[in-house]
């Protein structure tokens, strides 16, 4: 930040006074997002059960839960669509169905089947898993061929709308190179999101996770955090990082700990309110700071491990195969 002269009176005091507090403004608007209201933050979650086994009170309960708080959509099986469809038909909550659900090896032609039968069914979203066998084997074409095709279903839409597609890549199951191969593959298939995780092995989401693959996704994609994200402050640091999707079986829980947040803050601010107020904002055309609730969640511009990824590549063949293999299923 340049250094102005030193002020020679009161009011080149407050005019560098004014610009700080801007500088520092201008540094919380990139990394501050003010609370979320409780329908604000239910808009991210994609309220999940990925149980094969449910009866009619479980999904006619997962349904009504989304359409009370007014969730993004159902995430669930794909066998289910048909009776989510029909159960959410006239409300403003999507369905997403899994696929290649999940460990993502599945032949295409078994992933195609499960996406037609979601495009045809209404869904609004398909959670697709990555082939991470093909990504470990370097077979990085194949990657692309496949989403490519899965990308291209759009086109058989009965209402010839758009299907927000997911790729879920599995982070705790991949290297560094990996998630970014995995990112810049989906992001050159149009795929709409890039998710961390299916929830089903080893840990879930994690913050650097989120960073990482905000990085990666750049303004083409959005990132979806899943997989162990059980309560609101870890859902808002996700958000905080750069997440614009939770997807989560904890999701009631989480709406009730934000309308309890909420309260709390409201409680706070009426106490300020009674406090005499020592935080004049500087010049009048300057209003006051927000008042911080703990660190911001900092948004790196470039995590610094990704740095020294790529600083790695030189050393040694990150994303290339030492013994290429093109086998075939
Ligand atoms: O988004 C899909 C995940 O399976 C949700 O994971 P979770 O059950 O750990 O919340």
């Amino acid at each position: 930040m340049a250094e102005f002269p030193t002020p020679k009176d009161n009011a080149e005091w407050v005019l560098a006074f004014q610009q700080e507090a801007r500088d520092i403004r201008a540094a919380f608007d990139q990394t501050y997002i003010p609370p979320l209201e409780p329908s604000e933050l239910a808009k991210y979650i994609d309220h999940t059960n990925l149980g094969t086994e449910l009866l009619a009170e479980d999904l006619d309960k997962l349904c009504d839960e989304a359409i009370k708080y007014g969730f993004a959509t159902v995430c669930v099986r794909w066998h289910y669509i048909s009776y989510c469809e029909q159960r959410l038909r006239g409300s403003s909550v999507g369905i997403s169905i899994v696929v290649g659900f999940p460990e993502g090896t599945q032949r295409l032609q078994e992933k195609r089947a499960e996406s037609i039968a979601g495009e045809h069914g209404g869904c609004t979203d398909l959670d697709i898993v990555l082939n991470r066998d093909l990504v470990r084997n370097y077979r990085y074409s194949e990657v692309y061929d496949e989403l490519h095709n899965l990308r291209e279903l759009d086109k058989i839409r009965p209402d010839g709308g758009h299907t927000k597609l997911k790729l879920i890549i599995e982070t705790s199951q991949l290297t560094i190179p990996e998630v970014i191969v995995a990112c810049v593959i989906a992001r050159y298939a149009r795929f709409d999101y890039v998710k961390t995780s299916t929830g089903m092995i080893g840990r879930g989401a994690s913050i650097e996770d989120i960073r990482l693959m905000k990085f990666m996704a750049r303004d083409k994609m959005k990132v979806k955090a899943s997989g162990g994200i059980r309560d609101y402050n870890t859902a808002i640091a996700m958000i905080e990082t750069g997440a614009s999707r939770i997807g989560t079986s904890s999701g009631i829980k989480i709406m009730k700990e934000a309308v309890a947040a909420k309260e709390a803050r409201e409680a706070t601010d009426k106490d300020a309110e009674k406090a005499p107020d020592d935080t004049q904002p500087v010049g009048d055309d300057f209003p006051r700071l927000r008042k911080m609730e703990g660190e911001p969640q900092l948004l790196m511009k470039g995590p610094p491990f990704v740095q020294e990824t790529i600083e790695l590549e030189e050393s040694e063949p990150l994303f290339e195969s030492p013994t290429h293999w093109s086998g075939e299923y």
